[in-house]
C-alpha cells in the first residue's frame, strides 16, 4: 500500500507528483529543487542551492520517519558539471558515511532553471 509523504518543510510539488511516497518500508522522494519552502526564494549559486536541496531532503525524510542516514541511493541532476566539486562539498555534510550509492548527471534544463535537483531512496529502519 503506498502512502503519500507531505511536509511544509520541503518545496511543494510544482506538477502532478507527490513530494515522496512510502511503500514496503522504503521511501522514494521526488526530485527536490532548491526552493525555500517558506518563502519561495531560490538561493544564488550552486553551493547555496545544494544546501537548500539537501536541507529539504532531510526534512522530507524526517517527516516520513526516516533520515539521511538511511538513504541507500541518490540521483543528482546538475546543470553544469563545473559545479560538481562545490555540490559534492555540501553533499558530504548531509550524508554520514558510508555514503549512499549515487548517480550524478549533467542535464540540459531543470524546472525553474535551477542549478540542481536531487532525489533519494531511503529505508525506514
Ligand atoms: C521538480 C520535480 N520534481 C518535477 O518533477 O517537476
Amino acid at each position: 500500500m503506498k502512502k503519500v509523504i507531505s511536509t511544509e518543510k520541503a518545496p511543494a510539488a510544482i506538477g502532478p507528483y507527490s513530494q515522496a511516497i512510502e511503500v514496503n518500508g522504503m521511501v522514494y522522494t521526488s526530485g527536490i529543487i532548491p526552493v525555500d519552502p517558506a518563502t519561495g526564494v531560490i538561493p544564488e549559486g550552486a553551493a547555496a542551492q545544494a544546501d537548500r536541496v539537501f536541507k529539504s531532503m532531510s526534512a522530507l525524510l524526517e517527516s516520513a520517519g526516516t533520515s539521511m542516514a538511511n538513504v541507500v541511493k541518490t540521483t543528482v541532476f546538475i546543470k553544469n558539471m563545473e559545479d560538481f566539486a562545490a555540490i559534492n562539498e555540501v553533499y558530504a555534510k548531509y550524508f554520514p558515511e558510508p555514503f549512499p550509492a549515487r548517480s550524478c548527471i549533467e542535464v540540459a534544463r531543470i524546472p525553474k532553471d535551477v542549478l540542481l535537483e536531487a532525489e533519494a531512496i531511503a529505508t525506514k529502519n
